[in-house]
């Protein structure tokens, strides 16, 4: 069998194995339990989290989970392994030969060693990194940056890698956006008003440097462009803050309260920080942010999805890998 010229690594966040308080738990452990995400002094953080933090929200996220799950699983994973498929499938159309494409989750299952050595029994020798955060953080990007560096800590022959840090303002993940929101219209008619709500990250890492909320500022602002649409049209929002401290802003459901308090009569959401569907889109901005909207006296409010395995989409992605695959084919 001929070796392939690079394989492709996808990584995504991960997600529990179960809608299960006991596997939430162990999924929030890990992932809290990461210095990139939460970067609190070790001993104090080891107490909050399991004394309190382990302790109150795995039954409340559970509950969130399973509204949300799908008959194959959780939806992050599904969709993490439609992409996988399709990617495969449209580089092999690209290249005409098999490029291996595995996927691994920063927390949880399969994991990056996983990926490797499915990579390696493959025949990659080359690698090509890709993240599928859209936006670049400490708290994601450089994480997934970690645990390859620890996956490969044992072996004595680690294979050449080129990283995809982000492609937040990349022409292909602007116009699948600009696509998904157009044919959204298409079918359902415009807002009054474009929400683009973003995952949220504490102030205080974007203060000490960290490029995500700057760069989801300029996704926004190129969709807007893209579509067309003027500044009263459009905001960029910060969704899913976790804990008391200052996260970046303007917050979503604060906006959206507002927004329903001033009489807006519809609003349009996207999320374009989530390469795929999961608990932060589907439960959180589809059904609690709804709720809040529609409370403080908002009238009509829709959730355009994600870009999941949407065509333009992996299109976007092939023309990622063969910009960085350069001289490697
Ligand atoms: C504690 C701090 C957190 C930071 C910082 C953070 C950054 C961050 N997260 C994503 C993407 C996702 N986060 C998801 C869930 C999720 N996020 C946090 C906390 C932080 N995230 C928690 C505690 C959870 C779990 C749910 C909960 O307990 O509320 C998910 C969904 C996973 C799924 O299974 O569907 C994604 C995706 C980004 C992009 C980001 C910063 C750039
Ligand atoms: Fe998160
Ligand atoms: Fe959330």
């Amino acid at each position: 069998m001929d070796k392939p010229p690079f394989g492709v690594l996808i990584a995504n966040l991960g997600t529990p194995e179960a809608p299960t308080a006991k596997a939430v738990r162990s999924y929030l452990r890990e992932f809290l339990s990461d210095r990139r995400v939460v970067d609190v002094p070790r001993v104090l953080w080891w107490l909050i989290l399991n004394l309190v933090i382990l302790v109150i929200r795995p039954p409340r996220v559970a509950k969130a989970y399973a509204k949300v799950w799908g008959p194959e699983g959780s939806p992050l994973m599904t969709i993490s392994r439609a992409q996988q498929r399709a990617l495969a499938a449209a580089l092999k159309e690209e290249y005409g030969q098999d490029i291996p494409v595995s996927l691994a989750m920063t927390y949880g299952k399969p994991t990056m060693e996983e990926a490797g050595r499915e990579l390696r029994k493959a025949g990659a020798e080359r690698l090509i990194i890709l993240p599928l955060y859209p936006q670049n953080s400490s708290s994601t990007t450089a994480a997934v940056h970690d645990r390859y560096s620890n996956a490969m800590a044992p072996c004595p022959h680690v294979p050449a890698a080129r990283w995809i840090t982000d492609y937040h303002v990349h022409p292909g993940y602007i116009g699948a956006l600009a696509n998904s929101v157009r044919e959204y219209w298409a079918e359902h008619g415009e807002g009054d008003r474009l929400m683009m709500s973003f995952h949220g990250i504490p102030q205080r890492y974007e203060d000490r440097g960290d490029p995500y909320p700057s760069q989801c500022r300029a996704t926004a602002a190129a969709l807007a462009s893209e579509l067309g649409l003027n500044d009263e049209q459009w905001i960029c929002s910060f969704q899913s803050r976790f804990g008391r401290e200052e996260w970046v802003k303007p917050y979503t459901d604060h906006t959206l309260e507002d927004w329903g308090k001033a009489g807006v009569g519809r609003v349009d959401v996207i999320s374009p920080a989530f390469a795929a569907d999961c608990l932060e889109t589907l439960e959180e901005l589809d059904m609690e942010n709804r709720e809040t909207f529609i409370e403080a006296g908002g009238k009509d409010y829709h959730y355009i999805p994600c870009l999941n395995d949407r065509p333009d989409h992996i299109g976007m992605m092939v023309s990622l890998v063969k910009e960085n695959a350069d001289g490697w084919s």
